[in-house]
């Protein structure tokens, strides 16, 4: 599986400690920064990995930030990017399996590399479970398609 991960200064480290855990894992990692714990901004790293996702160059993402919340804000604006902020197993679990997410979002200000570690083996070993919450995605891509066009009528 091909795994992109991103960081600010916030998450950095707990970065650097989850590409091991990637690697463990035989993933193929591509990490678009950031590289040390200067204070960056967290879109800038953000829309790299969710583009890369939805363009289809990975097959899933990890940003990490102090909440993770400011990471999942920017992934899910862009169309095909389901982004969950998750800190517990239950949730990554869950997550998979309902929401098929593709970017998950951690903040090292929120828990420990142990819990993160757990909660990323989790996520991606979790496969989505389709049935019933496949019409509950596409509801959210036809959500997209509404506001994608309507951005498209102001840009005329
Ligand atoms: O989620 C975030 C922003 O919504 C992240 O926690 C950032 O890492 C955080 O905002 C960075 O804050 P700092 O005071 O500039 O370190």
């Amino acid at each position: 599986m091909r795994v992109a991960i991103a960081a600010d200064h916030g998450g950095y480290a707990l970065k650097e400690q989850m590409k091991n855990v990637l690697k463990e894992l035989n993933m193929e990692v591509h990490d678009f920064g950031t590289d040390s714990e200067q204070s960056v901004d967290y879109p800038d790293y953000g829309i790299k990995v969710a583009e890369g996702v939805a363009k289809g160059d990975f097959d899933r993402g990890i940003l990490i930030c102090g909440t993770g919340l400011g990471m999942s804000i920017v992934a899910n604006k862009v169309p095909g990017v389901r982004c969950a902020v998750v800190h517990d197993c239950f949730s990554a679990k869950a997550t998979r399996e309902h929401n098929d997410t593709n970017v998950l979002a951690m903040g090292a200000r929120v828990i420990g590399p142990g819990l993160a570690e757990e909660i990323v083996r989790i996520w991606l070993t979790t496969e989505f479970a389709g049935g019933r919450h496949e019409q509950r995605l596409d509801k959210i891509r036809l959500i997209e398609e509404k506001y994608g066009q309507e951005e498209g009528v102001r840009g005329c």
